[in-house]
């Protein structure tokens, strides 16, 4: 489980998170969804402590994160913009991040090939970032980020730039990762997809976390709930 307890985080005058408190449970898949600027990414950045100047406490299972070395931070956060070594493939990126994650060549390998086939990424596996278009740039992104073993992984807009083929292609991979003892939170404006994986939704409006079982609001709903923080 992870805790919020009174996040609060400012830019200058601007409050974009408004002392939030609230609870991760582990088993669920949770859609974070906002308007452009509610703050998404300033919350993930907050959970992976790259941003460490914000008020409040975030604990996991009981321990603050705050005392954990931020290297060993036992969370994977997978961003939109895949950053990736230019003169390695696809293949030659994936070992070396299991390299420094002390993963065995052996298990490396399987791991590799597990997540080439369920992110349809094989063909390209021997490919340079430079020769894959932006669609496959973000699987082989995606596919990085979940070679590192992890009860929590964090996704901000995860769907960006895939065509629909690819979209489901990455719903399953969310799907099949699910488990009782992970917590997947999905930052992302693709509402259909959101509604196909998620058990929860979590819209951040005003600088606070509204939680909603999918199907008790529809589409206009959420839009209009969304879009009502603008006039505020
Ligand atoms: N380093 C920064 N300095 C100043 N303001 C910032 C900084 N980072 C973010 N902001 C501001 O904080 C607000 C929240 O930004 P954030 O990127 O967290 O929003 P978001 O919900 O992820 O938006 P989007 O849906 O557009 O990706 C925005 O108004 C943004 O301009």
């Amino acid at each position: 489980m992870i805790q919020l307890d009174s996040i609060s985080k400012s830019y200058g005058d601007k409050k974009v998170l408004n002392g939030i408190t609230f609870e991760f449970r582990t088993g669920n898949i949770y859609g974070l969804i906002g308007r452009n600027g509610a703050g998404k990414t300033t919350l993930l950045k907050i959970l992976m402590r790259i941003i460490r100047n914000h008020e409040g406490n975030v604990l996991f299972h009981g321990d603050n994160i705050n005392t954990v070395d931020i290297l060993n931070l036992p969370f994977v956060f997978i961003g939109d913009t895949p950053v990736l070594y230019q003169d390695l493939t696809a293949r030659e990126q994936m070992l070396f991040i299991c390299k420094l994650n002390k993963i065995s060549k052996e298990e490396a390998i399987k791991k590799i090939q597990h997540l080439a086939k369920q992110l349809k990424l094989e063909e390209y596996m021997d490919y340079y970032p430079r020769s894959v278009s932006r669609g496959t740039l973000q699987r082989i992104n995606i596919a990085i980020g979940m070679l590192r073993e992890s009860n929590v992984y964090f996704f901000d807009e995860p769907f960006i730039t895939l065509d629909p083929v690819q979209v489901d292609t990455v719903e399953q991979m969310f799907l099949n990762h699910k488990s009782t003892t992970r917590i997947q939170i999905i930052s992302s404006h693709d509402l259909d997809s959101l509604e196909t994986i998620c058990d929860k939704y979590l819209i951040l409006k005003d600088g606070q976390l509204l939680e909603f079982e999918p199907g008790t609001l529809d589409r206009k709903q959420i839009t209009k709930l969304i879009g009502d923080s603008y006039d505020s």
